[in-house]
């Protein structure tokens, strides 16, 4: 079936179910069961017991429209006396839920934002020599211990003050009212905005983490607020028109039906990166007990996964909803709202899919191993791997079993792909380089897309680490790894740490790549000692 709710506002959503009466039973139930109205009154028993506890400190999102109303004239405030001190670009540190929102709330504003979510050492280094007088630096952490995010404050630190600047001038903090940052940032004298602890990251668009950068940065965060609360009213009505209540029908309908794969394509004038952020929301959300839905987000609904897609894969456009983009068959929807209601839209949403599916929609259980795992690399538990073979400066490791027979580095890439089932599988590309520098090599994804027939996904290490990461490790085991490493063009101490972000970065990956195989996940790691050259080899073993 396929049908679009008139719900009276700015909101269109249109739906499509292979199985009418079935998806209106999903809804009616969801109905019947008052969830939304719940939700919104913060019931925390929504989604089991063993989830309560969890709940019952992570639902605040639901009233932000209203209560992060008072940031607006703060910020606007700050950005002017900035300003008038010849503050004009705006950096943001900070990982997963600390940026995700805020970069795309500036994209759809039209308005510059830097954003700052690696530990790779040449992309912090050409963050730290872009207009560093004239930056006002935002750093973003909920935990205030994210050790990317720490490491990015003590590098602008440093560099302000070899600029014979103080940083207290220059950075803002964002945290949680008593976390590790909070209690250094507040005795050093720093500007600090606390958020809600009881909002959890990836649902904090609408607190400070999401508008203090962005608004800094000039997009209208009132009028942000203002679209959210327009759509609460739709939200929490217990009606089966709530666009919430269908969205997030679904997506849980849809996963009960063996469909684990969700292909985000925006559409419209502008893309925002719209899709980045729901990404992280769906899979840290859903992604764990092996169960949950995968995010595949690709650049236009012409894109392969797209088109052509899989049957294991629910098709979504958010933005400017096209006749293309309307599958005749399959499970697919399309999504238009302005940005502030679409943000709440989806977080009611996957909650919501969270109770279908059977998982805590607010924990994240499987990111912290693979923290572990770089933390023990740092520490220098185990000796250093030797490569499998290197080919033309390519370093070739794999996890066990992988490699037999292989002595290319396309002979490898044939292996890993080997091992992609044909029904479920699929394949995720991280590459731990420069996102800025190398930003062509994403469009790997689509290549590899066709290649493999398969759903694919492209994520940029560490920033995917706090969003994918948790559904590759945690979620459905039908994933293969492409891990894509380079030695830096130049390496960069971390002022007051033991090991390098270059060091950093390479633990990361390694740590990661060994939780994955830990769970019996082929992965395959390419370390291009050159990165140049290393592209090259590596374009043609992918052709
Ligand atoms: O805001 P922070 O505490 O620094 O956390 C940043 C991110 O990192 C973690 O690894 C979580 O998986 C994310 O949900 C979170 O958004």
């Amino acid at each position: 079936m396929s049908g679009g709710a008139d719900l009276g506002h700015a909101v269109e959503l249109d739906v499509t179910h292979p199985d009418r009466a079935a998806y209106d039973a999903v809804v009616a139930d969801l109905v019947a069961d008052e969830v939304a109205s719940q939700i919104a009154a913060r019931v925390p028993t929504l989604w089991g017991p063993a989830a309560e506890a969890e709940s019952a400190k992570r639902l605040a999102w639901v009233g932000l429209a209203a209560e992060s109303r008072p940031l607006v004239s703060e910020i606007e405030q700050l950005r002017q006396e900035r300003a008038a001190q010849g503050q004009d670009h705006v950096v943001l540190c900070g990982m997963g839920g600390s940026s995700l929102a805020p970069e795309v709330i500036a994209a759809a504003a039209g308005v510059e934002l830097t954003v700052l979510d690696s530990s790779d050492p040449d992309y912090v280094r050409s963050a730290l020599a872009d207009r560093l007088e004239r930056s006002i630096v935002v750093v973003s952490s909920k935990s205030g211990s994210t050790v990317e995010t720490d490491s990015q404050k003590r590098a602008y630190e440093q560099a302000f003050r070899e600029a014979g600047r103080n940083p207290v001038d220059h950075l803002v903090i964002v945290t949680d009212p008593g976390s590790p940052l909070d209690v250094a940032a507040t005795a050093d004298g720093y500007r600090v905005f606390h958020a809600d602890p009881d909002v959890g990251g990836r649902y904090s668009a609408l607190t400070a983490f999401g508008l203090v950068p962005s608004g800094l940065a000039g997009a209208d965060i009132g009028a942000l607020l203002d679209e959210a609360e327009a759509i609460r009213p739709a939200l929490e009505a217990d009606d089966a028109a709530n666009p919430g209540l269908r969205l997030g029908a679904l997506l849980g309908a849809a996963n009960r039906n063996g469909v684990d794969k969700i292909v985000i394509a925006e559409h419209g004038e502008r893309t925002t990166g719209f899709g980045d952020w729901a990404e992280q929301l769906i899979a840290e959300s859903t992604g764990k007990d092996r169960k949950g839905i995968l995010p595949v987000v690709v650049p236009a609904v012409s894109a392969p996964n797209f088109t052509p897609s899989t049957p294991d894969s629910l098709l979504v456009t958010v933005g400017t909803p096209s006749d293309e983009a309307k599958p005749a068959s399959g499970y697919a929807a399309t999504v238009r709202a302005p940005l502030g209601a679409e943000m709440l839209l989806w977080e009611y949403a996957v909650a919501i899919a969270g109770r279908l599916i059977g998982i805590d929609p607010f924990d994240q259980p499987d990111v912290e191993s693979a923290k572990k795992a770089a933390r023990e690399m740092l520490d220098g538990a185990g000796a250093p791997a030797k490569p499998a073979f290197v080919d033309r400066g390519v370093e070739v490791y794999a996890s066990d079993g992988l490699l037999e027979g292989s002595s290319t580095v396309a002979d490898a890439v044939h292996a890993l792909f080997d091992r992609i089932d044909p029904d479920r599988g699929y394949l995720a590309v991280m590459a731990y380089l420069d996102r800025k520098r190398h930003a062509h090599l994403a469009h790997l994804r689509e290549h590899l897309a066709l290649r493999t027939g398969r759903p694919t996904t492209f994520g940029w290490g560490p920033r995917f680490l706090h969003s994918t990461g948790q559904y590759h490790k945690g979620g459905a085991p039908t994933g293969v790894f492409l891990q894509i490493t380079g030695a830096p063009v130049a390496d960069l101490p971390i002022p007051d740490r033991p090991f390098t972000f270059g060091e950093f970065i390479r633990a990361q990956a390694i740590g990661d790549a060994r939780v994955l195989a830990d769970h019996g996940r082929p992965v395959l790691r390419l370390h291009l000692t050159d990165q140049r050259q290393g592209l090259d080899v590596l374009r043609e073993a992918l052709r």
